[in-house]
């Protein structure tokens, strides 16, 4: 069975979001997982949340709550899955990234150093009869095509599945990380790799989905047995409504990818999270890449 926990986070309102509406806002705390949001006709609808973070939330909290447990579970060979999901600028990649992958004050810092902090951390309190080695590969999913962040001239990466690995990237770039420090460099580079992209294809990285894969492989020294605990962090493509940004061309065939992934996702999720205990029901984990990359980390096959 599936373990889906699904959190709110609203971001301070900027400051020409005040400036051209006011400091109103439209949404009300009832507490820590429900809240009431006004629309524009003064109607009021509630919404729960296994969690809600205000604006006033440090990133801290969010991590503490939300993937503390996931980063324990992959040091314990249980996959995981984290994914941050919204429109543009709400708020998604300062929750993954923080306001730099390399600004190290702890107030800022996002998910994605957090996690990397909760592994090592995981790793050098363990007892010395099992080895760990940390692998991470970084891909961005756009148009359906996958592309490797650590190697730009793959372009159009693969989707494998093997009996061991599960489902696997065939010759994604995956580099070896034995400390915090090399990490952060390579998801920097990662990231910068990103940047190349959007400007060599004129395309915004928030119309593609990122996805950060960390493996944790634990070898058991006496027993000589090899498991593996996947972490895939996604910064996912905004949300919002084609049809709404009055889109065309190829900006609206862009938008209509990233909805078709989004509801495949959304698809899964509900499959995975209605099915009926005991049963197996099917989980159209191949309607888009992005939905078949994260099969076996959004439920862990252990
Ligand atoms: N919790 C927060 N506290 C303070 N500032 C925030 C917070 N969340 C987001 N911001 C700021 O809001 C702006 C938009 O955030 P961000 O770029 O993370 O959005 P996004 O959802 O990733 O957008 P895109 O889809 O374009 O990548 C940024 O300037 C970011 O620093």
């Amino acid at each position: 069975m599936s373990n889906v926990t699904v959190c709110a986070r609203f971001r301070p309102l900027s400051s020409k979001e005040k400036r051209d509406h006011g400091e109103n806002i439209c949404i009300r705390s009832l507490d820590s997982e429900t809240f009431v949001l006004k629309d524009e006709k003064e109607e009021e609808f509630t919404f729960s949340f296994d969690r809600v973070f205000y604006e006033g939330s440090e990133q801290a909290d969010v991590y503490k709550f939300l993937a503390f447990p996931i980063v324990q579970d992959a040091c314990n060979a249980i996959n995981g899955t984290i994914i941050t999901y919204g429109q543009t600028g709400a708020g998604k990649t300062y929750s993954m990234e923080g306001t730099s992958i390399l600004d190290c004050h702890e107030q800022n810092k996002g998910l994605l150093p957090r996690v990397v902090d909760g592994l090592f951390h995981c790793l050098e309190s363990a007892d010395n009869t099992t080895k760990y080695t940390v692998n991470l590969s970084m891909v961005e999913i756009y148009m359906e095509k996958i592309r490797d962040l650590l190697d730009l001239s793959k372009d159009n990466l693969q989707i494998k599945e093997g009996k061991v690995k599960g489902i696997f990237l065939s010759g994604a770039t995956e580099v070896s990380i034995s400390d915090r420090t090399e990490a952060l460099r390579h998801l920097s580079s990662g990231i910068a790799n990103r940047a190349v992209g959007e400007t060599q294809m004129n395309m915004a990285s928030s119309r593609s989905h990122c996805a950060y894969i960390f493996t944790v492989q634990q070898e058991e020294k006496n027993e000589r047995r090899v498991k593996m605990g996947k972490l895939i962090l996604v910064d996912l493509a905004g949300s919002e409504k084609a049809e709404r940004s009055g889109a065309e061309g190829r900006v609206l065939e862009e938008a209509k990818t990233i909805n078709k992934s989004l509801s495949a996702l959304g698809n899964v999720i509900n499959a995975l999270t209605n099915g009926s205990p005991g049963k197996t029901n099917h989980i159209p984990y191949r309607d888009s890449k992005l939905t078949r990359i994260l099969q076996d980390a959004l439920v862990s096959p252990h």
